[in-house]
């Protein structure tokens, strides 16, 4: 669906992309995960033809992106990490005048703003809504023309955790229904909930692309929090799950009733990002 590669781009003496490639699959959702300033917006940009990388092939569908606007224009969704709607006008009139300029259905204003909890605000200018709620309204707006593929630049980002549910919901609904979405984020936990694939993006540079498991188990020490009832009392222990005595243990707690819970205790993307990176992850 989407192939990008040897991308590049500086500002001035700014190195913001140094060479980055990837493959996006139909229906998959990708994530760009990585701090302030590590290059997401601008890869952002330059894949949904916003911005002309210095280097570097980008192709959706098989089409140069830069040279199929035309084709590519109502294929694409995109929810900036910017609120430009039109601050003055109500949600209806921003969502309308989109709907007039992507020949979309009318319709979809009230289904995407029942999914969203906000169609009691259609008559509301967008100027009296909060921040969450006109994170929303982009997410909206993207949506009306019933696009592919979807970016998505921060999408919940100071949002509180009921209005970023609400968005995770919609866009898993979505994605279920074949919609491939491509987002960045620097929350970890929103990554891991949504992403088929994670890339981390670092100064620039890609340095590890996987599934979340598969990140989570390469970097996974082999140990596993135990808790069990010894005596009466509830004891939480850390045991080795590759030593012999820990696995004797395990089996003997399970024969005789005693073992109350076993998980295994597998690192954060947090802290598998630091462990790559060198970098905190904020
Ligand atoms: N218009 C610009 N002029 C100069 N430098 C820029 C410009 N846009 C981005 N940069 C720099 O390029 C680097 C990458 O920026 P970019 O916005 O792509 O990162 P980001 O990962 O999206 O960060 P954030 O999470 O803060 O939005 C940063 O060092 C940033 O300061």
């Amino acid at each position: 669906m989407i192939s990008v590669e040897n991308l590049k781009k500086s500002y001035g003496q700014k190195i913001a992309l140094n060479g980055i490639d990837f493959n996006i699959e139909r229906g998959e959702i990708f994530s760009l995960l990585g701090p302030n300033g590590a290059g997401k917006t601008s890869t952002i940009k330059i894949l949904t033809g916003q911005l002309i990388p210095d280097e570097g092939i980008v192709k959706i569908m098989g089409r140069d992106v830069f040279s199929s606007r035309n084709f590519l224009r109502p294929r694409m969704g995109v929810m900036p990490e910017e609120n430009n709607l039109y601050e003055r006008l109500t949600v209806r009139n921003n969502l309308k005048f989109f709907c007039r300029l992507y020949e979309a259905d009318f319709e979809n204003m009230e289904k995407y703003l029942e999914a969203v909890g906000m169609l009691s605000e259609i008559d509301t200018p967008v100027k009296k809504l909060s921040r969450g709620m006109k994170q929303k309204i982009l997410l909206v707006r993207s949506l009306l023309h019933e696009p592919e593929v979807l970016f998505l630049d921060e999408p919940t980002s100071g949002l509180d955790p009921a209005s970023a549910a609400s968005i995770h919901r919609l866009l898993e609904k979505l994605n279920e229904e074949g919609l491939t979405i491509l987002l960045t984020s620097h929350d970890m936990e929103e990554v891991d909930r949504l992403s088929d694939r994670i890339a981390f993006l670092h100064d620039g540079s890609i340095s590890a692309l996987d599934h979340p498991t598969s990140l989570k188990l390469n970097h996974a020490e082999g140990q596993v929090d135990v808790l069990v009832r010894i005596n009466g009392d509830l004891q939480e222990k850390r045991m080795d799950i590759n030593s012999d005595s820990a696995a004797e243990d395990i089996s003997r707690w399970i024969k005789e009733g005693k073992l109350a819970s076993i998980h295994s205790c597998e690192p954060s993307l947090a802290e598998i990002f630091v462990d790559i990176t060198g970098s905190e992850l904020k």
